[in-house]
C-alpha cells in the first residue's frame, strides 16, 4: 500500500564517503611505528592522533570521536582488549583495527568478539595495512551514512507523525471494506470520539443518517480510481455523550482511493482528510437568508417571493389550479414613522408582520417587500372567496390595537387581491395587478380588500402619471391660488378670503384641490406646498393691505400632515413676521378629523398659535362627532357651517343643527362663517339663525387675485360680486 505524495527518502548529499573526512587514531607503544603510520596511509581527508597506551588513548576518546582507532593489541598499561571493552561499553562505533604480534589465535578470536573489524598481524606487508584501513573506512562511512539517513528517515517520521496527529483536519484511512483502519486524535475534539473506539468500526458509523447513502454511492463508485480523489460535503455526527447543541458537523471531504499495486481498484481503501466547515456553512446560510430576507421582519423579501410565486405559478399550471396573490400596506404608516420615530415604525411593521403570519397557513408565503409593503401568496386556492375570506382575517387580525412604547396604535391595512389565472399569468403581473387593486382600496377609505379589476389598471397609469406631474409642479410654478371672499351681511363687505389651491396642469387644465391634494399627501409633497400656499396666502394679504385694505383676513387650509411632521408653529409665525401681518389675520383651517385623532399633538400646536394670535377655524364643522369637549381641548376662534348643513336650508329656523352650532358659537364666543352658500333663500335664512358671515357661490366663486381685487375696490357691495 502506498500513501500519495509520499516519496522515497534520500540521504542528503553530504553523507557520500566520497566527501568524507575520517579521523585516525593511533595507538602504539612504539614512538617510530607512531610516526610511521601517517605517512604510509595518508589520503586526503585522513586526519590522525596518537597515543602510546590504553589509558591515554580512552583519554583522548573521551574528548574526540573518530572514525577508526589502529590498536596495537599489547600495550604497556593493558592489551587492546581493554580499550575494545571500554568502547562496546561506552556505545561508541568507531571501526577498530588490531595490530598484533601474537601467535595465540585466541588473541585474535577474543579481539574480533569484542568487535574489532579488522586483525593485521605483524609482520606485516604495508599493502595489507592500508586495505584493511580502507575497508575500515569505507565500511565506516557507509554505516555513518546509514546512521544519518535512520536519523533522518526518523525525523521526517516524527514531523509526518506530528502534522498528521495535530492537524486541525480529521485524517484517516480506512480498508477495503470502509473501516477505519487510522485516524488522528482530532475526531476526538470534533466529535467527540475515542479514536481507537472507531478502529475497524465503518466509516459510516460518523456519517449523518441522511448522507450515509450518498456516500457509499460514492465510494461505490469504480471510477474512484487510486491516486483519484474525491470531494464531497457532507454532515458528520457527534458522539451523543459530547455535549453540544448541534448533533453535527459539516465537513468537506476530500477522499483518495488507495490501492495495493496491481490490486482489485474495488477493493481500494481510502485516505481521507476532513475539515469542519460548519463555521463557513453557518455564514453561507446567513449570507444566502440575508439575500433572501427582510432583515428587519425576517420575512422573505421581493426575490425570494418572485421565485415562490414564479414556481406557484408553474405548479398551478401544471394542475390547471389558481392562486392568489395579495398586496398588503399598512395605512398611514409614514405618520407613524414621522411622528414617533423609526424604531417606533420598526416595532409596528414587526407586530404587524407577526399578526399577518399568524393568520397564514403553512404553505402560503407572506414577504416584505419593502417600507410597508408586505404580499402574500396563497398558492392553493379553488375559488375567489378562498383569497376574501384570508383577506377579511389580516383584516379582522388587527383589529386588537398595537401596543407601542408611545401607546396603543391601532393599525389597518389595505389589501388588493389578484388571482391567477384571471388576472395575469406571471410574478410581475399579478403582483403589480394586486398592487392596483390596493391602491383602489386606498383611494376609497382604506382598512378594506378589494380584488383587482381590469378597469383599475387605466385609473392607475392615470394615477402614475398624476403623481409624476404633480411631482414637477411647484419646480414648473404650475400652482395658483384662487380666494374665495367670505361677507359679512350686516356690514355689506368681504371681511375674509379662503386661499383656495388651483394647479394649472399643462394638460389637463385647472384642477381644484380634490383630484390632487391626497395624491400630494401620499407622496410626502404636501409639506412643500403648504408651505408654498403660506407663503402666497400671506404675501398677497400683505399686499391687500398695502393697497389700503388692512381688514381683510386670510384663510387658508392645512393639511393634517402639516400638523404632523413640521413645526407648524414656527412656520407660520415666521411667514406672518416676513410678511409683517398681525396675526389675527391669518386663519388656518383644521378638520373635524384632525381634532378626534390627536396623535400629533395637534391640541397642543393649535393652542401654541391661538396664543400667537393667530385664528384656527374649524372647517366642516358638524359633520363628524364634534363634541363640545373638543371645543374646550382646542381653543379655535371660527366655526365653519359645513355647504352640507346650508345645501338643505329651506326656510327660517328650520335647521336645528344650524341653531345648534350658532348656538354652541355664541355660548363659546367663536366667530362663524357659513360655506356654500348659494341662494339668496339660504343667506336670509342664515342670518336669521344668527349668522352672519357667509361664503358661497352667491356671493362670488373663487377667483385669481386680480379679479378679488377690483371686487375689494366697490365702494359699495352688491351681490352677487360678479
Ligand atoms: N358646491 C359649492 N362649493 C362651494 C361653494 N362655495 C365654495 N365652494 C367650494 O368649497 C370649497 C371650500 O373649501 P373647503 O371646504 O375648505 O375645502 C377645500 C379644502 O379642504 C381643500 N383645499 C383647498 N385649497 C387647499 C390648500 O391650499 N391646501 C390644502 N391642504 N387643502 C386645500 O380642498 C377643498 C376643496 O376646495 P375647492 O375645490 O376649491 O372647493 C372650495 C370651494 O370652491 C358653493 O356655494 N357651492
Amino acid at each position: 500500500m502506498s500513501i500519495p505524495g509520499d516519496q522515497p527518502f534520500r540521504p542528503p548529499r553530504d553523507a557520500g564517503a566520497s566527501e568524507a573526512v575520517f579521523r585516525i587514531l593511533i595507538v602504539d607503544d612504539d614512538p617510530a611505528l607512531r610516526r610511521t603510520f601517517p605517512h604510509v596511509l595518508a589520503h586526503a581527508g585522513r586526519t590522525f592522533d596518537e597515543t602510546g597506551s590504553i589509558a591515554e588513548a580512552i583519554s583522548q576518546l573521551e574528548h574526540q570521536h573518530y572514525d577508526l582507532v589502529l590498536l596495537d593489541y599489547r600495550l604497556p598499561d593493558a592489551t587492546g582488549l581493554a580499550l575494545l571493552d571500554w568502547l562496546v561499553e561506552h556505545r561508541r562505533d568507531e571501526a577498530v583495527i588490531i595490530i598484533s604480534g601474537e601467535d595465540a589465535i585466541d588473541a585474535a578470536i577474543g579481539a574480533l568478539r569484542r568487535g574489532a573489524d579488522d586483525y593485521v598481524r605483524k609482520p606485516y606487508h604495508v599493502a595489507q595495512l592500508q586495505r584493511a584501513v580502507d575497508s575500515a573506512l569505507h565500511k565506516a562511512a557507509l554505516e555513518k551514512a546509514n546512521r544519518a539517513m535512520s536519523q533522518r528517515l526518523k525525523a521526517s517520521e516524527r514531523l509526518h507523525r506530528y502534522l498528521v496527529e495535530s492537524s486541525p483536519d480529521l485524517i484517516f484511512t480506512l480498508d477495503a471494506e470502509g473501516r477505519f483502519s487510522y485516524i488522528n486524535p482530532r475526531v476526538k475534539a470534533l466529535l467527540g470520539y475515542e479514536r481507537n473506539s472507531l478502529m475497524r468500526r465503518p466509516f459510516t458509523t460518523l456519517v449523518m443518517p441522511e448522507d450515509v447513502e450518498r456516500i457509499c454511492t460514492l465510494l461505490a463508485q469504480p471510477s474512484a480510481l487510486p491516486g483519484e480523489s474525491f470531494n464531497v460535503e457532507l454532515r458528520l455526527r457527534r458522539n451523543r455523550g459530547a455535549a453540544h447543541e448541534d448533533d453535527s458537523v459539516t465537513v468537506s471531504l476530500t477522499g483518495i482511493p488507495m490501492q495495493a499495486q496491481g490490486a482489485d481498484p474495488r477493493k481500494a481503501g481510502l485516505y481521507g482528510v476532513a475539515r469542519d466547515i460548519s463555521e463557513r456553512k453557518r455564514a453561507e446560510e446567513i449570507i444566502s437568508f440575508q439575500a433572501y430576507h427582510d432583515q428587519l421582519t425576517h420575512l422573505p423579501n421581493r426575490v425570494l417571493f418572485k421565485d415562490r410565486l414564479e414556481l406557484a405559478i408553474a405548479q398551478a399550471q401544471r394542475r390547471t389550479g389558481a392562486l392568489a396573490v395579495m398586496f398588503v400596506d399598512i395605512d398611514r404608516f409614514k405618520l407613524v414613522n414621522d411622528t414617533y420615530g423609526h424604531a417606533e415604525g420598526d416595532t409596528l411593521l414587526r407586530a404587524i408582520a407577526a399578526r399577518l403570519s399568524a393568520t397564514l397557513r403553512r404553505g402560503d408565503t407572506l414577504a416584505r417587500l419593502g417600507g410597508d409593503e408586505f404580499t402574500v401568496l396563497l398558492p392553493d386556492i379553488n375559488t375567489p372567496e378562498d383569497a376574501e375570506v384570508i383577506a377579511a382575517k389580516i383584516l379582522d387580525a388587527l383589529a386588537a390595537p398595537i401596543m407601542l412604547s408611545q401607546g396603543e396604535y391601532r393599525a389597518t391595512v389595505s389589501v388588493g387581491i389578484s388571482l391567477f389565472p384571471r388576472d395575469g399569468a406571471t410574478a410581475e403581473d399579478l403582483t403589480r395587478h394586486a398592487d392596483i387593486a390596493m391602491y383602489q382600496v386606498k383611494r376609497s377609505g382604506k382598512n378594506a380588500f378589494r380584488f383587482f379589476d381590469p378597469a383599475l389598471n387605466t385609473h392607475h397609469r392615470e394615477r402614475i402619471t398624476l403623481e409624476n406631474d404633480l411631482r414637477d409642479a411647484l419646480g414648473r410654478a404650475e400652482f395658483e391660488l384662487h380666494y374665495q371672499p367670505q361677507v359679512s351681511l350686516a356690514q355689506r363687505r368681504i371681511v375674509g378670503l379662503e386661499a383656495l389651491l388651483r394647479w394649472n396642469h399643462p394638460v389637463l387644465g385647472s384642477l381644484g384641490p380634490a383630484g390632487f391634494i391626497q395624491v400630494a399627501e401620499e407622496l410626502g409633497l404636501i409639506g412643500e406646498i403648504s408651505t408654498w400656499v403660506l407663503e402666497q396666502a400671506c404675501a398677497q394679504l400683505a399686499q391687500w393691505r398695502h393697497e389700503g385694505h388692512d381688514q381683510l383676513r386670510m384663510s387658508v387650509n392645512l393639511s393634517p400632515f402639516d400638523f404632523d411632521k413640521r413645526d407648524i408653529v414656527s412656520s407660520v409665525t415666521e411667514c406672518l413676521e416676513r410678511h409683517d401681518l398681525p396675526a389675527g389675520q391669518i386663519e388656518l383651517e383644521i378638520t373635524e378629523s384632525m381634532m378626534m385623532n390627536d396623535s400629533a399633538g395637534v391640541a397642543a400646536k393649535v393652542r401654541a398659535l391661538r396664543a400667537a394670535g393667530v385664528s384656527v377655524a374649524i372647517d366642516d364643522f358638524g359633520t363628524g362627532y364634534s363634541a363640545l369637549a373638543y371645543l374646550q381641548k382646542f381653543p379655535v376662534s371660527t366655526l365653519k357651517i359645513d355647504r352640507s348643513f346650508v345645501r338643505d336650508l329651506e326656510g327660517p329656523m328650520t335647521n336645528p343643527i344650524i341653531s345648534a352650532i350658532t348656538g354652541i358659537a355664541r355660548g363659546f364666543d367663536l366667530d362663524i362663517v357659513a360655506e356654500g352658500v348659494e341662494q339668496a333663500e339660504q343667506a336670509e335664512a342664515l342670518q336669521m339663525l344668527g349668522c352672519d358671515i357667509m361664503q358661497g357661490y352667491y356671493f362670488a366663486r373663487p377667483a385669481p387675485a386680480a379679479e378679488v381685487r377690483s371686487w375689494l375696490q366697490q365702494p359699495s357691495m352688491v351681490f352677487p360680486l360678479h
